[in-house]
């Protein structure tokens, strides 16, 4: 007996990315109209173009390869129409039939695969189908089907129970193509879906990719040098050099194409290959001469047939195999039924929840670093011994404590609201840090980020009476010392150890020890007055603009790239 299971459906993000709606039988093709993309140069006011007014039309139901020689502008082409790139464009870019903005409804596959490589391969399927799909929407168990579905016609049910980081690079390429089947895109963006691909594991991707496009799907894919057979899968090829546009129609036009210039592809040679050595310029330069000519109609491809193409539509039945323990079941999922992705919190939830048992499966990540982390403290702690109960080790702890253990091992007051406060401190600024980095990423490249946030670094220690005692401080330079959140941190763990301590003894054979007295280290630090409550708010309203910030800067980028 076997399962039913309708998934042709489409569905559709509302702007305000709440609300997926199923939106059958609608092509959407790709349009797109004296497309410029220009960037900085190297000189100052000097502006480089990368792409020089392009045009073009990416069909639905049909499988387009953007070719080109190294830095013709592929990528960047992709980029503008996943809207990766928004800076430096110009032109106009049309989804579907309504001109609408569909972008959302594009899903782009980068050439590297983003995997969570401790998670088995039903287990990502499952995690990418809870987040997308809330459970009012579609039940566990039509989730699970519609799972076996997916990857029983992407060849990767024997493969479900493999953690992703073991499959191969076949199987990889497959798994992002089935992640994103999930909520069933109309149109497929992939950066080259087979580079490290041997050709037979290239030809079944590339026939996967066909079948997707043949179900009314618009597939579009960068490609390097493929082989005949592969040339002829697609529909339509793009060909760009320099920037400029200079074939576009279909694979099996080229030669004549070609020879319309005066170019003569040799008898049995590939004519991807004859096409790239000739925008290469191999043969002469016939860049503008072929950008003249792929201007004429004919070689467009101008196949408005659509016959061989099955829309999505209601109805389209996929057949999967009967699952162990299951009765014979029909699932029908209502085509007018609206589907919902899981309220924001519930994202949330579900993603803190991977991030932990991904961090509690990598074994070298987690029980290497927590291990590192005793033996350090335990090496910091007995380095400084006693020198909380020693009047003579005072001031050496000051630029040590970092963690409980070493508060165990130096001899602390073991006073319960001590710990606490001790711990508490540690952790928000531990938060604070992270919430830094993370404003940073947001607004920077990860170099320039790297970059700002060691400066930011030196600039909070130097500032936080840490490195250079606040009392050792100009009044202007104490001033700007309230900018670094670790000014409070380190009050406050000051406050914790030493505020209204009794003395510490002072060793036998030591005749004099200056910080017998908790009062006279604090007023030698500029710590007398320490207003713990106070201090902990300032950490936490610092937290909370890092965060705010970060949001709204993440929002702002998204909502461009739409
Ligand atoms: N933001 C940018 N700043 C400066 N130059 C850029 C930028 N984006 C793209 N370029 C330049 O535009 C050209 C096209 O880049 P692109 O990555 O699109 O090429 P490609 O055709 O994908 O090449 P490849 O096949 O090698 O990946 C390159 O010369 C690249 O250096």
């Amino acid at each position: 007996m076997k399962l039913k299971i309708l998934d042709k459906m489409e569905f559709e993000f509302q702007e305000n990315g709440s609300m997926l709606k199923n939106n059958m039988g609608q092509d959407y093709d790709i349009e797109f109209r004296d497309l410029f993309y220009r960037v900085k140069g190297q000189r100052q006011k000097e502006q480089k173009t990368v792409l020089k007014g392009i045009s073009g039309t990416f069909r639905a139901g049909e499988l387009t390869a953007i070719m080109g020689p190294s830095g013709a502008g592929k990528s960047t082409l992709m980029n503008i129409l996943t809207g990766f790139s928004a800076e430096g464009v110009e032109g106009s870019i049309k989804f579907g039939n309504n001109g609408g903005n569909m972008r959302k409804k594009c899903c782009y596959i980068t050439q590297d695969d983003h995997f969570y490589n401790f998670f088995s391969v039903e287990e990502s399927m499952m995690l990418a189908a809870s987040l997308k799909i809330s459970d009012k929407s579609m039940n566990i168990r039509e989730k699970k089907l519609l799972i076996e579905s997916i990857l029983e016609s992407l060849k990767l049910k024997t493969t479900k129970s493999n953690r992703c980081g073991s499959l191969s690079g076949g199987q990889k390429k497959r798994l992002s193509i089935a992640l994103e089947l999930i909520h069933n895109p109309a149109v497929l963006l992939l950066d080259e879906p087979t580079t490290g691909l041997d050709s037979s594991t290239t030809s079944d991707t590339m026939q996967l990719l066909q079948g997707l496009a043949n179900e009314g799907r618009s597939i579009i894919c960068t490609i390097h040098q493929p082989s005949t057979h592969v040339y002829e899968m697609f529909n339509q090829v793009y060909v760009l050099s320099q920037g400029y546009c200079v074939y576009q129609g279909s694979p099996h036009k080229t030669v004549d194409f070609l020879a319309t210039v005066g170019l003569h592809c040799p008898p049995y040679h590939n004519p991807a290959d004859f096409l790239l050595e000739c925008v290469n310029g191999d043969y002469g330069d016939f860049v503008d001469v072929l950008k003249e000519e792929s201007q004429k109609a004919e070689w467009y491809y101008n196949n408005n047939n659509k016959s061989n193409m099955r829309t999505l539509e209601a109805g389209n039945e996929i057949q999967v195999p009967k699952m162990s323990g299951t009765s014979e079941v029909s699932v029908t999922f209502d085509a007018t039924k609206h589907i919902y992705p899981p309220p924001e919190w519930m994202r949330l939830w579900m993603l803190v929840g991977r991030c932990h048992v991904q961090i509690l499966r990598n074994w070298t990540t987690t029980h290497l670093k927590l291990l590192l982390h005793i033996v350090c403290a335990v090496l910091v702690g007995f380095l400084y011994g006693d020198s909380g109960s020693n009047a003579n080790k005072q001031l050496i702890i000051f630029s040590s404590i970092y963690s409980i253990i070493i508060y165990i091992l130096t001899d602390q007051y073991m006073e319960f609201d001590r710990i606490v406060k001790f711990i508490l401190t540690c952790m928000v600024v531990t938060l604070c840090a992270e919430g830094m980095g993370m404003l940073v990423a947001t607004i920077l490249s990860p170099v320039n980020g790297v970059f700002v946030i060691s400066i930011i670094t030196c600039f909070t220690l130097i500032y936080s009476g840490f490195l250079i005692y606040l009392t050792h401080m100009s009044a202007p330079m104490r001033l700007i010392s309230y900018l670094s959140p670790i000014r409070f941190g380190m009050e406050n763990l000051t406050s914790s150890v030493f505020l209204n301590r009794a003395d510490v003894q002072c060793p036998s054979n030591v005749i004099y020890c200056h910080f017998k007295s908790a009062k006279t280290l604090l007023k030698f630090v500029g710590m007398e007055s320490i207003n713990y409550g106070l201090n902990l708010l300032i950490l936490f309203l610092n937290l909370a603009v890092y965060k705010i910030i970060a949001y709204i800067t993440l929002k702002r980028k998204v909502n461009q790239a739409n």
